[in-house]
């Protein structure tokens, strides 16, 4: 698989007149987890959404490697490699795993679901390239049930797969643990990591202080628009600036033990 980095660069965002973004450059390295954290209404999903295409920047550009993306729609941000997940799940409940993770693949292949009778041979393939990525992500004792009988964490896990069945070179995962329990954000930490080690950069917008700590190798604080800080998680918590950011809102999920989600 081709790896390339995955940068932004100068990106500012406003929604009417109020700065979302503020000149935020960072990058995301083939095989890294880079955390993106921060308090609340401090513009980590505004980023994602900029990075993703489901809304243009104001200024600044994102790239992949050499290519732009700016500017560009949301499929065809994908098809070129940036994927995203969401902070709500947007999976099709009354359909099974196996079909949701195909329709995450149809949007890599720009095959229709419905000209799949069409295209047997080509649907095998697909289906069988599902089959093993559902395998792997430990869900193929579920491949054909339907989403809507799994429990919460098992249908946030279909999620990542459905992202990962377009083979991108980025992952952005917009709180992917958001209201599971311990068990189950630590099964997506591990599931996180071994996406990075497949050589896939991952973003990763996530609260729970611990398993960022944990699951991150450089972490990115965002605070009222701009970036406060990026680095290893040891380098970003010792600094002044970025427990000032944390103050207030966020304390109860920095008390969390760091230790406790040790992919
Ligand atoms: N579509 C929108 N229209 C108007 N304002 C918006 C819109 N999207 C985001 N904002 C504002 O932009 C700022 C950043 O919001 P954003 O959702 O990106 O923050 P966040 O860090 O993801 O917050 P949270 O952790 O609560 O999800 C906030 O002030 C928010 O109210």
């Amino acid at each position: 698989m081709t790896t390339r980095t995955l940068l932004v660069e100068d990106v500012g965002k406003h929604f009417q007149g109020v700065a979302a973004l503020t000149d935020v450059s960072l990058d995301v390295r083939p095989g890294e987890v880079l955390g993106l954290v921060g308090p609340n209404g401090a513009g980590k999903t505004t980023l994602v959404n900029v990075i993703s295409g489901y809304m243009p920047p104001a200024s600044g550009r994102v790239r992949l490697g050499e290519e732009v993306l700016t500017g560009l729609r949301m499929e065809s941000v994908a098809r070129r490699g940036v994927a995203r997940t969401y902070q709500h799940l947007r999976l099709i409940d009354e359909m099974s795993v196996l079909d949701n993770v195909l329709v995450g693949r149809h949007q890599l292949f720009r095959v229709k679901p419905w000209r799949i009778g069409a295209r047997r041979r080509d649907a095998r393939a697909q289906e069988q390239a599902c089959r093993e990525l559902l395998a792997r992500l430990e869900l193929d004792a579920v491949a054909d049930l339907p989403v809507e009988s799994l429990s919460y964490g098992m249908r946030r896990r279909v999620e990542i797969a459905r992202t990962l069945a377009m083979e991108p070179e980025v992952l952005l995962l917009d709180e992917p643990t958001a209201g599971m329990t311990r068990t189950d954000a630590h099964e997506i930490g591990e599931l996180v990591r071994r996406t990075s080690r497949e050589g896939i950069a991952v973003l990763l917008i996530e609260h729970n202080v611990g398993l960022v700590t944990a699951v991150c190798d450089r972490i990115a604080v965002l605070d009222w628009g701009k970036v406060v800080r990026i680095g290893t998680p040891d380098e970003v918590w010792s600094d002044p600036a970025v427990r000032a950011a944390y103050l207030g809102a966020e304390t109860s999920d920095a008390a969390e033990d760091p230790a406790e989600v040790q992919p």
